[in-house]
């Protein structure tokens, strides 16, 4: 399968991390969004959206995009009995798995690339509205988890807490104040840990602090 993708873009680096729990050999091909490779009349083609990750699947005749279908799909098509816990069969269970995707799809992710990622793109200032939006989004996520458990839904890692991860793991990387949020800060040690052996450094560390400094660097001029 092919997965179009640009290694420093955080939805595409949950896709990838997915990947390597299920062990699938993804055929990458690099958009460079700077380059304007997305907005290519083939890519068009693809996904109308011009966004990546962009995922398909040739012999089914599929193409996805946004991530967090991306990795319902992949769990749901590709998991193996040991990975039922990534995205549980149970109804009742998948629908909470499901409430955190929308919540980091709506609520979280949304209010980090509306605050940080202007500036990236464009050299835009930093906008004290929207820092205070993404402080609540970050209570929202404290009061959304137990002290009792180690991931977002049980004792057991979702593609919940894969796509949250790679979401508060940059706004971290952006030097953002987590003190006030001190279940959210225990959550995402309890997620490294578990992701350490998949490859976490180089998927998603590295290419994190590559787009925290390419943010720093336009701070400067902005
Ligand atoms: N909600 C989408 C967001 C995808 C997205 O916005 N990706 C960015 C890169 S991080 C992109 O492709 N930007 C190019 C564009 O929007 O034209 C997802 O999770 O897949």
């Amino acid at each position: 399968m092919n997965l179009y993708y640009l290694d420093v873009s955080p939805p595409c680096r949950s896709v990838l991390l997915l990947g390597r729990i299920l062990n699938l050999e993804f055929t990458l091909k690099t958009v460079n969004i700077q380059n304007g490779d997305h907005l290519k009349k083939e890519f068009l083609e693809l996904n109308p959206t011009h966004t990546v990750p962009t995922l398909q699947i040739t012999e089914n005749n599929l193409v996805l995009w946004e991530s967090r279908v991306i990795l319902s799909y992949l769990a749901s098509a590709y998991g193996k009995s040991e990975h039922e816990h990534l995205y549980p069969k149970d109804v009742e269970k998948r629908a909470i798995v499901d409430l955190y995707l929308q919540f980091d799809l709506s609520t979280l992710f949304q209010r980090t690339y509306e605050y940080f990622f202007p500036t990236i793109l464009f050299g835009a200032l930093l906008d004290e509205a929207k820092k205070a939006k993404l402080a609540e989004g970050l209570r929202f996520f404290e009061a959304m988890l137990s002290k009792d458990k180690k991931f977002c839904t049980s004792d057991d890692l979702t593609i919940a807490d894969i796509s949250l991860c790679i979401t508060v793991s940059q706004i971290e990387a952006f030097e953002f104040d987590l003190y006030p949020y001190p279940k959210v800060r225990k959550w995402i040690v309890n997620c490294k840990n578990e992701l350490q052996q998949y490859g976490y450094e180089e998927i998603n560390s590295a290419p994190a602090e590559i787009l925290a400094s390419i943010f720093r660097s336009k701070l400067k001029y902005s």
